[in-house]
């Protein structure tokens, strides 16, 4: 039979338990010979600890590799010693006797591989969220149905600023005929129609049925109520938002809906002293998808951290001299990793020692042997979230574009990287011409419609290892790396050019809009407040020159 990923995974575990088998004798005698160092004379908690400690990972470790019998005696010893450390048992010849016929049942055990692999069930992973898409070939075309037209209209105006072709339908049945002719990359649905309170999810659960497929579909409603809600997800809903709705929200679902590319798979940084134990859990959540890292040494993490990018890290309880909670406090002092998911992934059955554990800031608890399915299910869960409110406290609410405290912080960052790497970087920072006056006739929600524009010409057309922000009002910032100046400036007049060719349309009146933009380069500015200053005196410049263009700054031209 050919191999295929499953037995890829198969081997793997193979290797694991072959090397934890490997391993047993050194860790027994180890145990043995800090037995035969205790005495009862006298309370020693260091050796004690380390004998826990020995006995804690082997009760973990049997479990998550399928021996049972290591699992159940290393258990009681583990819960002896810790009876001693907790001052709930003294240490006496008697217990001492115990310990080491724990031990000696340890060492006797007759462990095989592929006993072990027998016994093992078959792991499957069916990962939530898949997203289907099979809406054909149109990646941009969106069908929006409300029955108010007004809203319906607007709302389909300003996706279209988010470079989405929506055609409004201000009934079910329009909707129905049109998507029997062409079926879009989504449906924006609202709930309730005149058919009826629930007529907009039955009405998609019908079309799917009829065309025998799944169009992926956004809900839209006033109501907040759990029927609306449950209705929505039964007729197979991605999303629920509920009105008024911000059309930045609605295109950031839609692109989650509609892109045809993976998504960035998660990473997981997984802290275990013990190698196997590590090793088996990257080899677990490798095989979902994900991209994982293994840190043996609680130090280490930090450091790791710093380029290994995290959307969660699995921790180990107990580990010699730095634990779990106390490398999670070191993590939650650090401010970048004050809200990075934590969980804990332990023996420890204790809910007092697992209330505590999570005290110091953690997120979660899970108690081993864990199912490679469940441990799936849980890291992706919790780490999707961890994307989802990380977007939410980046990013602003208008443009979807990261916001003003986001771009300064993603700048320092920027600049310290070019520093250590000697490459050269650029700050755009742009301001649309005349915008007050775009408000003062055109109306706020027309002026925030060309705000909308200009942040998706931004991001689209940009590379994506450039960072657009909004900095503030009108006014967005664009850093882009490994160009000089004048490469950076090429680009920017082709964006202004661009813009300016943007046919913008209230109330029936045509009309464009032009932006000026000021550049700096690093290393000509060295710090980030300079190039900033610098950028933005350049900005000051263009609108002074006439606007609709984009100025360099020059340190001996300063003004
Ligand atoms: N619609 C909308 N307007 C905003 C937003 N933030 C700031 N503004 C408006 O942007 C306008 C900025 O106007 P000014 O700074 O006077 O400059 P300008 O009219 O753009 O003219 P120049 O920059 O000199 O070309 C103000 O009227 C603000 O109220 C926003 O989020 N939405």
């Amino acid at each position: 039979m050919p191999a295929g990923p499953q037995d890829s995974f198969q081997e793997r575990k193979r290797r694991l338990r072959a090397s934890f088998i490997e391993q047993l004798p050194d860790r027994l005698r180890q145990a043995r010979e800090l037995l035969a160092a205790l005495t009862t004379s006298e309370r020693q908690d260091e050796p004690l600890s380390q004998l826990h400690l020995i006995f804690h990972t082997l009760k973990g470790s049997g479990a998550s590799f399928g021996f049972d019998a290591i699992n159940a005696s290393a258990k009681e010893a583990e819960q002896t010693l810790r009876e001693v450390l907790d001052g709930d048992r003294r240490l006496s010849p008697h217990l001492l006797a115990d310990l080491r016929r724990h031990v000696q049942t340890l060492e006797e055990l007759k462990l095989s591989v592929d006993s072990a692999m027998a016994a093992d069930s078959q792991p499957r992973f069916t990962l939530p969220a898949q997203r289907a898409d099979e809406a054909g070939s149109n990646q941009r075309l969106i069908y929006l149905c409300d029955d108010d037209p007004i809203l319906a209209r607007d709302l389909s105006d300003q996706l279209g600023c988010f470079g989405y072709e929506v055609e409004p339908y201000a009934s079910l049945e329009a909707l129905r005929l049109a998507a029997l002719k062409r079926l879009p990359a989504a449906i924006i649905m609202d709930i309730m129609f005149p058919e009826g309170r629930d007529a907009g999810p039955a009405a998609v659960a019908e079309l799917n049925a009829r065309l025998d497929t799944h169009v992926p579909c956004l809900f839209i409603s006033m109501r907040d109520d759990f029927q609306a809600r449950l209705r929505a997800v039964k007729a197979g809903g991605y999303a629920y938002c509920r009105k008024p709705v911000k059309a930045v929200e609605l295109a950031e679902l839609l692109d989650q809906l509609t892109s045809r590319g993976t998504p960035d798979p998660y990473h997981i940084l997984i802290v275990d002293d013990d190698p196997d134990v590590g090793q088996f859990y990257a080899m677990v959540l490798d095989a979902a998808g994900m991209v994982t890292r293994v840190a043996n040494e609680p130090e280490r993490v930090p450091a790791i951290l710093e380029e290994f990018d995290a959307d969660l890290v699995l921790m180990d309880l107990y580990m010699p001299h730095c634990s779990g909670p106390e490398l999670a406090r070191v993590l939650r002092q650090i401010p970048g990793y004050l809200g990075l998911p934590i969980i804990y992934v332990s023996s420890e059955t204790d809910a007092r020692r697992q209330f505590k554990a999570l005290e110091v800031g953690a997120d979660g608890f899970l108690t081993k042997p864990i199912e490679p399915e469940r441990l799936v299910t849980e890291v992706h869960l919790r780490a999707e979230r961890m994307r989802t409110l990380r977007s939410l406290m980046i990013r602003d609410s208008l443009t979807g574009l990261f916001n003003h405290n986001t771009i300064l912080q993603l700048l320092k960052v920027a600049m310290a990287s070019c520093q250590r790497s000697g490459r050269l970087l650029c700050l755009a920072m742009i301001d649309v011409d005349h915008f007050k006056a775009v408000n003062d006739t055109h109306g706020h929600p027309t002026g925030d419609q060309v705000l909308m524009a200009l942040g998706r010409t931004l991001r689209l057309r940009l590379r994506e290892s450039d960072i657009v922000g909004r900095y503030g009002g009108e006014e967005f910032a664009v850093i882009m790396t490994g160009l000089d100046a004048d490469q950076a400036k090429t680009i920017m007049d082709s964006l202004r050019e661009s813009f300016a060719a943007v046919t913008f349309i209230a109330d029936g009146t045509e009309f464009h809009c032009t932006f000026s933009g000021g550049l700096a380069a690093f290393p000509e500015y060295s710090d980030p407040s300079a190039l900033i200053e610098a950028a933005d005196a350049a900005l000051y410049r263009a609108k002074r020159a006439g606007r609709n263009r984009i100025l360099i700054a020059h340190s001996n031209s300063r003004q």
